[in-house]
């Protein structure tokens, strides 16, 4: 890992495991409130991690004592100063604009990462910290997790991503409208039976564990087969399936030409284990 790449003010990145990169939202006085910076320094930390060919998944989890307090309310507050000082409505408008899109920009780049992405929620994850987790991969908690599309408390109709991400990550059922309309608390228990967590741990230590053991075993597979099946994972949940089958089938007539579908049928056909790939 390139230390110069991977400095930030409000992340720390390690790396615990070969090809596994940990990134860890890290502003723990402020339970990881969400930042304009905050979200900048994702956007460019995955950017990095997506051509960074030592890394093959990350794991994003929060610093302290929670996952995230969501959008930080110093910075929103600070930002209606500034924008009561700007007099023309289209001036206003486009102001907004901006920090919206610093928002949704940061968790896209997760979805756009190459890299399948294991969000690892412990105790709070609050309003723009469920559009985050929804734009991971996987997501997993701790038995005290709890979650809360909080925004219609504060008079914002989300905009970071919850809205277009969570019915496609638990379905399109009335359940999600119940919870972005009321604003209700849900807990790990319910969050595992909707479907938006995979796995619920005891407690924090246990969880990074098991996450980390699931990230090294998605780390010892092909790089060209596991960040082909995220793209078309991607993509296919947006499209057609004639359309998915299209995609997966371009991409495919270069890739499976790559060195990697060779090693991974010859290891196959000779019973060959521990299979080693070169890195991408
Ligand atoms: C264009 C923008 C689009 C994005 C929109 C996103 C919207 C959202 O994310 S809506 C959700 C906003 N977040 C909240 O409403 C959470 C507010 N915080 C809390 O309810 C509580 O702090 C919490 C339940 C998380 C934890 O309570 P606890 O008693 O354990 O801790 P506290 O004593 O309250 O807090 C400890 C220090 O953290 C600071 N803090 C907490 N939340 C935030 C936050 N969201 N932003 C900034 N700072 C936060 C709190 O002020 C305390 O600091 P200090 O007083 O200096 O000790």
């Amino acid at each position: 890992m390139s230390s110069k790449a991977y400095t930030f003010n409000t992340l720390s990145v390690s790396v615990p495991k070969t090809f596994v990169y940990h990134v860890e939202l890290n502003r723990p006085k402020q339970l990881n409130a969400q930042t304009e910076e905050m979200w900048t320094e994702l956007k460019n930390c995955f950017e990095a991690i997506n051509v960074d060919p030592d890394c093959r998944v990350v794991v994003i989890s929060g610093n302290g004592k929670m996952f995230t307090a969501g959008l930080d309310f110093k910075v929103a507050l600070e930002n209606s100063q500034e924008l009561s000082e700007i007099e023309d409505v289209a001036r206003k408008a486009k102001f907004l604009r901006a920090t919206i899109d610093k928002g949704q920009t940061a968790f896209t780049s997760m979805e756009m990462c190459n890299k399948p992405v294991l969000a690892a929620v412990h105790n709070a994850c609050i309003g723009a910290g469920v559009s985050l987790i929804t734009a991971a991969d996987v997501r997993y908690c701790t038995k005290d997790a709890w979650f809360q599309v909080k925004e219609v408390l504060l008079g914002i109709t989300c905009d970071v991503g919850a809205l277009q991400r969570l019915p496609k990550v638990v379905g399109f059922n009335g359940l999600v409208r119940e919870i972005c309309y009321t604003a209700r608390k849900f807990t790990a228990e319910e969050a595992s039976k909707i479907g938006l967590v995979t796995s619920v741990f005891e407690d924090k230590e246990s969880m990074m564990a098991g996450v980390l053991q699931i990230a090294q075993e998605i780390a010892s597979n092909s790089p060209v087969a596991v960040q082909g099946t995220k793209r078309s994972l991607v993509f296919s949940r947006d499209h057609s399936t004639r359309d998915g089958l299209e995609h997966v089938a371009t991409m495919n007539q270069g890739m499976l030409q790559s060195e990697d579908f060779i090693t991974g049928v010859t290891a196959l056909a000779t019973k060959q284990k521990d299979i080693e790939f070169s890195k991408l």
